[in-house]
């Protein structure tokens, strides 16, 4: 089970706290001049990946005691429980084991005494199967056409984590399939994607752990319509629709053969889940063995972070940056900037991962806490961002410590694009932490030919202070395992932080109050009654609504 250790109580906070004290105004560029040696003792290598932490706020005693804090907090013990299939989503009470979808090495996982590698090896082979009949053309639509287009419906970890692979991975793809991926409940995102597909080739994939969800029920019931307009027989559904589920019962009621039903279990979470069945579209859209390999990919990334020393593991050491930040400097946010255009749903996905699992107040011991707990997580591929809000990053009044993610080997090699593009990526975390003095603008300014009084009216607005902490994340290639590592660590990285706040990372119950209220609301929506069971905004806006359409 897992430790229930108030973080602030412990020997390692109090004296972080101290040591921020003398340490907050150090300068980054100034620990690089004081240490020869800073890039390679604050860099690490796993595989094809590279992590240069050196451009933090973080001296070795700042880093010796984070990792004091992680020993305190019982993390050694957490990672075990974890990995050994415990049921640490306490609140759920099942086992959290994404890790098992991705065991490669076969190992047992025992929950419940129970080993449940069989039925994740079970699954996998049904998704080798099918994945290969459809990008063969031996998967056949009611009219004996192959298929073509795959639709994805699913929202949230059923919509987020295949989509980005798919785009991350677009260089893998099969060409004779094309995927699309329908998540709002808002009847434009399908209405959209049908106008794109043949009900003759199209195959939908229901994407939903619960396959209770309001906007994919409403999307593959309208899905279901618009192909049985075309289809006008019952019995061609099964040829057209699959589904990915925990809930056997809900997809037979959906008329879902569940033959062609692809399970996964309780025990993987929704925002953790592309590893799981949920990952059918990215296996059909780039076949089976680069699937597997994004699975490798994770699999190597989970034995570093399971035996690898503290002071060398990638993911540790990303949780522990982001805790300093977070609950020493007050930092509110985190960006993730990835320059490769392909990882541009990245962000997006750990958006979820991060927010959705460790924007929580109540610790494990169910009470509030009294320190800041998962940042804001956000973020838009380079150089679009560096156009649109890194001004507020470089001048603005917030710290935001920034992570940087580039491929060295572009994926297509056109002219000088990539030199460029990680020019600026160098350009961008160099000038976060070197800022510009105001010397250097008064000089600039000078050689410029301005005259005294325009350098004085000036200057202040072309200084930088820069000191802005950033880790770069430089790896060789995007492929499926490089990127299964890449996911992989940030996934771990989200359960470090949240072991040490003590709270719990695998549940979500902060999603429901909406759904509730929102199925509460749906039916006064449909007459023209006038409201007044609400507070007075929400009446006013109800019936506002009402007058409206
Ligand atoms: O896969 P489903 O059961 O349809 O759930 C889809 C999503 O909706 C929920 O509200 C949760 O917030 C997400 O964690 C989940 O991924």
């Amino acid at each position: 089970m897992l430790p229930k250790i108030n973080p602030t109580t412990t020997n390692a906070w109090k004296a972080l706290e101290a040591h921020y004290a003398s340490f907050q105004d150090t300068q980054i560029k100034d620990l690089f001049a004081g240490d020869a040696s800073r890039f390679e003792k604050y860099s690490l290598k796993f595989e094809d990946i590279l992590l240069d932490y050196s451009k933090n706020r973080l001296d070795d005693k700042a880093l010796s005691l984070l990792l004091q804090l992680a020993e305190e907090c019982g993390l050694k013990e957490a990672i075990a429980s974890e990995f050994s299939g415990q049921k640490i989503n306490t609140t759920e009470d099942r086992a959290v084991l994404h890790v098992a979808l991705r065991n490669r090495s076969n190992t047992p996982i025992l929950v419940d005494g129970k080993d449940v590698m069989p039925e994740v090896n079970e699954v996998l082979a049904q998704m080798k199967d099918f994945s290969e009949q459809i990008i063969s053309g031996n998967w056949k639509g009611y009219t004996g056409k192959p298929i073509t287009d795959i639709v994805n419906i699913g929202i949230g970890g059923s919509d987020l984590g295949p989509l980005m692979v798919v785009e991350a991975l677009k260089p893998y793809k099969k060409e004779q399939i094309n995927l699309h991926f329908v998540s709002n409940v808002d009847g434009t995102h399908i209405a959209e994607t049908l106008k794109l597909v043949n009900p003759e080739t199209t195959l939908f994939i229901v994407a939903s752990k619960t396959f209770t969800t309001q906007e994919t029920m409403t999307n593959a019931n309208s899905a279901k319509s618009w192909f049985l307009k075309a289809a006008k027989d019952e019995s061609f559904v099964k040829n057209h629709f699959v589904a990915l589920s925990t809930n056997a019962e809900a997809v037979a009621a959906f008329g879902i053969d569940t033959k062609n039903m692809f399970r996964f279990w309780d025990w993987v979470g929704g925002r953790y889940s592309v590893w799981s069945a949920i990952g059918l579209s990215v296996a059909c859209a780039i076949g089976f063995n680069n699937y597997v390999e994004f699975l490798e990919g994770a699999h190597a990334m989970d034995n570093h972070f399971k035996t690898t020393e503290f002071d060398q593991n990638m993911p540790v050491i990303l949780a522990l940056i982001g805790i300093w930040y977070n609950n020493f400097y007050g930092a509110e946010t985190e960006a993730i900037l990835p320059y490769d255009q392909y990882m541009h749903r990245f962000s997006a996905y750990f958006q979820q991962g991060n927010m959705e699992s460790n924007g929580k107040y109540v610790d494990r011991n169910g009470e509030t806490v009294n320190y800041q707990t998962g940042p804001i997580i956000w973020g838009e591929p380079g150089t679009n961002g560096q156009h649109a809000f890194y001004q507020l990053i470089h001048q603005g009044t917030k710290l935001i410590p920034c992570d940087f993610l580039a491929p060295a080997i572009s994926q297509n090699q056109i002219g000088d694009h990539h030199p460029k593009l990680l020019a600026n990526f160098f350009a961008q975390t160099e000038a976060m932490m070197v800022g510009k003095s105001e010397e250097q603008v008064v000089a600039e300014l000078k050689a410029a030919g301005k005259s005294e009084d325009e350098i004085q009216a000036l200057k202040n607005f072309k200084i930088f202070q820069g000191n802005i902490p950033t880790n770069s994340i430089l790896f060789k290639k995007l492929t499926p395992h490089t990127l299964g590592a890449l996911v992989a660590m940030y996934e771990h990285k989200i359960f470090v932080q949240g072991i040490i706040w003590n709270i719990y990372s695998f549940d979500q119950w902060g999603v429901e109050l909406g759904k509730q209220l929102a199925n509460n609301i749906l039916p006064e929506l449909t007459n023209e009654e006038k409201i007044s069971s609400h507070d007075a905004s929400t009446n006013g806006l109800i019936n506002a609504y009402k007058a409206m359409r």
